[in-house]
């Protein structure tokens, strides 16, 4: 393979965001990386310790965004509302910060407040081009809008708050092409689940990917954000993909998109940004888009997605015993035996929330299957932000889920990750459309299938995993 060539040659995409960010490189070593946009949750709590035990301040407060989202109640707009006095601590120890720091805050009573990951795109604080960081590891999820995003550590955010800037050493580049055309019933996370389980949970390790091809191109953002969202789940550094007219007309408009005159020179520049015909990467991928089908998780690492027609896999099958033996534990702590098929499988709740889908367009796609059905289990959808609430009521999708009889709350990561008190009880298999089936992620002793917004619908309206399009031909 050709060595991957520096400018003036083609570059790609990634290539190009790098390099005009970099303040200092030291040879074989990291680079200062000027950092745009540092958007921070409940979690700064250890940055702001660090700041104040050195004495520092918020160097730019305005390129950073407070958003509360882990510890949030999904049931009250106010800290008082939380499951326990030490959650609410948590939310008001934010509150204090953002004070001390004249960081730009957008509190629970806030409508724009959410999970940080959809609030940043939804508000255009994620620009084609821009670094942003966030002491989280999805904001791999804004590389939907051209952006290099990824997750720092919370010193590497004292850092970026005190500076400006960040050493990070470059990732390889990867680039994963799926082509065709996506069949219907199959969305943005089935094609993620499929990427993941064809590449493994640590196929990209090392790598920031860039999702191309035109099934990736066909996607709306709303969608772009479900796949680079779970980059991480591969084991990738970030991901992304390439501003295209999609991205412009997405971000027009946006509270913090440049405006006028600017924008015509920001989307002038955007445009030179798509990687350049004949740029060479570390690693290809490429995926048949035309052969996805939607997936669901059988274990407990989100490689394990497969088929939902398919049976579960049998660890004897498996040749290496340290594998062998990681597929057994999952399937004993799913509940699982070999070679049983997962459709059918009973459910006891329904998650549908998180940054991964939690977005209108998830929103919508769940309402159709739930329009005119009832949940046989307990079903929680939980929008990601106070504006995606908004619209899905202006829409009538508020009605229909509480209609169908489930519990329509208020936006924050809820039970994607059981901080706040929304925990799925010990040894229940819950139906969710986050990101992780990671061993008592949900919940001690939670048992967790990812699947699409629409697949959880499908499970909440028949009490077992089942096959969307099935519901969907039996309405037609
Ligand atoms: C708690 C937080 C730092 C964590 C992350 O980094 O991703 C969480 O958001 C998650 O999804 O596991
Ligand atoms: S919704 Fe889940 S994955 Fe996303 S930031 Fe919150 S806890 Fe992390």
């Amino acid at each position: 393979m050709p060595e991957r060539q520096e400018a003036p040659g083609p570059r790609t995409l990634f290539d190009k965001i790098w390099e005009s960010h970099v303040i200092v490189a030291k040879e074989q070593g990291p680079s200062l990386l000027y950092i745009d946009r540092d958007i921070i949750h409940e979690g700064s709590f250890h940055a702001f310790a660090d700041l104040r035990r050195r004495g520092l301040k918020v160097r730019s407060p305005r390129q950073v965004f407070g958003v509360p989202d882990h510890y949030v109640p999904t049931n009250s707009r106010s800290a008082s509302g939380a499951a326990t006095p030490e959650i609410a601590r948590m939310i008001d120890t934010f509150d204090e910060n953002m004070q001390w720091s004249g960081v730009r805050h957008f509190r629970l009573d806030d409508p724009r407040q959410g999970i940080v990951h959809v609030t940043a795109p939804e508000q255009g604080m994620v620009l084609p081009g821009f670094i942003v960081v966030c002491s989280d590891s999805h904001t791999s999820t804004n590389g939907a809008l051209g952006a290099l995003a990824f997750g720092i550590g919370q010193s590497e955010n004292a850092h970026v708050m005190a500076t400006q800037a960040l050493w990070q050493v470059k990732p390889k580049v990867m680039r994963i092409t799926v082509s065709g055309e996506r069949r219907p019933g199959v969305s943005a996370k089935d094609v993620i689940l499929a990427i993941i389980a064809t590449i493994g949970a640590a196929g990209a390790t090392g790598h920031a990917i860039e999702y191309a091809g035109p099934v990736i191109e066909a996607m709306s953002i709303d969608e772009r954000l479900t796949l680079c969202n779970m980059s991480i789940e591969a084991g990738a550094r970030c991901g992304m993909v390439a501003p295209d007219d999609t991205t412009y007309a997405y971000l027009k408009g946006r509270p913090h998109a440049p405006q006028g005159e600017i924008w015509t020179k920001a989307e002038q520049y955007w445009r030179s940004l798509p990687t350049d015909p004949g740029a060479v990467f570390d690693a290809e991928v490429h995926i048949d888009g035309s052969q996805i089908e939607p997936m669901v998780t059988w274990g407990t690492s989100p490689e394990t997605a497969i088929r939902i027609g398919d049976a579960v896999p049998d660890p004897a099958a498996q040749k290496d015993p340290v594998a062998q033996a990681a597929m057994r534990a999952a399937l004993q702590y799913m509940g699982l035996a070999p070679g049983m098929p997962l459709e059918g499988v009973p459910v006891d709740m329904v998650f549908i929330g998180s940054c991964t889908n939690s977005r209108l367009h998830d929103l919508r796609e769940a309402a159709r299957v739930l329009a005119g059905r009832k949940v046989r289990v307990p079903t929680w959808i939980v929008p990601g932000s106070g504006l995606v609430r908004r619209e899905a009521e202006e829409e009538g999708l508020g009605r229909i889920f509480v209609e169908a009889g489930a519990q329509w709350m208020l936006p924050g990561c809820s039970a994607c990750v059981a901080m706040n008190g929304d925990v799925v009880p010990n040894g229940k298999r819950c139906a969710s459309t986050s990101n992780r089936n990671f061993v008592g992620r949900q919940g001690p002793g939670a048992r967790t299938h990812l699947l699409s917004p629409a697949m959880a619908a499908a499970a909440a309206v028949s009490g077992t995993i089942t096959d969307v399009r099935r519901l969907e031909l039996a309405k037609a």
